[in-house]
């Protein structure tokens, strides 16, 4: 496909999920109908729809409207990309572009920033706000989990670079891997297929590693998931380990992700049943804030009506997952939130109704300390 064509596959695209279908299936549904797209086609596509997603206010702006041709108006305008080589109205490729089109973004526009959450960001990030918000208008950086009970981690970067897959380390967690070259070869590589490696973010990589877990601890992982902090409390230490979820379906590849990786994982309908633990750890709904750049549609699909949603959620679980603690044990919350209300607020609420807690320490990391946006606190009883 030519650079035109290309461009006109993002409009359609954008189109489809401006309309509110989910960003990964519009692309999908693309591809299906779209056989003569080859694999660098499919990538550069995708790649215009998730940074215009991340930048879409600011895009919409630039390129005159919020639809899928004024994005990628708005994101060659912003990246001072030659207008008249892509929308040349020849063949497949937009219609000519007109110099009317499009205006400078005001200040919440140009952080792509919803202007609801603003203020409630600032307050949140203090003298952050700004410089955050613009590292979440990039893409993410994508990282990996070296699993040392398979190899060690310069091992596992030997095996990955034998297949052309570069990486460096990462400060913010000692097993993480940054990947820097060619990280579309990971899910093929035989370093994933033989579980030396996972893909998961340097931050909840870090989340994992503050939690004081030791050998023969029984552990509940409350909100599992698919199950990636699971795997990596199951690579620090020798176990017993729960995993639970709202949702069981969510944890379907689980048993398989922990095989692969050569660990032992029960899944638990109802985690009450072999309490108490030593450690339970509540990786609960947030806002996802801190991983818009991964995630560009939840920053647009939020309302204050679901933070007040998530708000109940995330007390919900805290007291559920406290009643399943043993006496000596430890409570862990996490979300990868950026907002205070989520983190140390939820927090404060906990243990003004629960005085017979504390908090022992937290960590708060944003996109700024190099990774996905995380929160982390540890409790115990008095
Ligand atoms: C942030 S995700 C967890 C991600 C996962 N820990 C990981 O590292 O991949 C939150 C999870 O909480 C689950 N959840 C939502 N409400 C819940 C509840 N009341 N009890 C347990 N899990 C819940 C959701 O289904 C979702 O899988």
């Amino acid at each position: 496909m030519t650079p035109p064509a290309r461009a006109a596959a993002a409009i359609a695209v954008l189109d489809r999920i401006l309309a509110g279908e989910n960003a990964e299936q519009a692309l999908t549904n693309w591809g299906r109908a779209s056989r003569f797209a080859g694999s660098g086609d499919r990538a550069a596509v995708r790649d215009l729809v998730f940074q215009a997603l991340r930048c879409r206010r600011s895009y919409a702006a630039l390129g005159g409207a919020q639809t899928g041709r004024g994005l990628i108006l708005g994101h060659f305008r912003a990246e001072g990309i030659d207008l008249e080589a892509v929308f040349t109205g020849e063949g497949h490729a937009p219609a000519r572009a007109s110099g009317e089109e499009g205006r400078a973004p005001t200040e919440n526009e140009a952080l792509d920033c919803p202007d609801w959450l603003a203020p409630r960001l600032e307050q949140s990030l203090g003298d952050d706000f700004p410089a955050v918000m613009a590292s979440l208008r990039q893409r993410a950086p994508v990282f990996l989990r070296v699993n040392v009970q398979r190899c060690e981690v310069a091992e596992a970067q030997a095996m990955l670079e034998r297949e052309g897959i570069a990486t460096r380390r990462n400060h913010l967690a000692k097993n993480a891997l940054e990947v820097t070259e060619n990280a579309r070869k990971i899910q093929a590589s035989a370093a994933y297929a033989d579980g030396a490696v996972e893909l998961q973010d340097a931050a909840s990589q870090a989340i994992v590693e503050a939690l004081p877990l030791a050998e023969g601890m029984r552990v509940l992982d409350h909100c599992a998931g698919g199950g990636g902090k699971t795997l990596a409390m199951a690579a620090r230490a020798r176990l017993k380990l729960w995993a639970h979820d709202v949702t069981p379906g969510r944890m379907r590849d689980l048993p398989a992700r922990a095989a692969r990786a050569g660990v032992k994982v029960a899944l638990a309908e109802i985690p009450e049943k072999t309490a108490p633990y030593d450690l339970v750890l509540t990786d609960v709904p947030c806002s996802g804030s801190g991983s818009w750049r991964r995630d560009p549609q939840g920053k647009w699909a939020l309302t204050a009506a679901k933070m007040a949603e998530l708000a109940v959620v995330q007390a919900t679980i805290l007291a559920r997952a406290a009643a399943m603690v043993g006496p000596s044990g430890w409570l862990a919350y996490a979300t990868c939130s950026l907002l205070e209300e989520e983190n140390d607020g939820r927090i404060a609420t906990f243990l003004a109704a629960n005085p017979n807690w504390r908090q022992e320490r937290s960590l708060r990391l944003t996109p700024l300390d190099g990774a996905d946006g995380f929160f982390l606190s540890l409790l115990t009883r008095i």
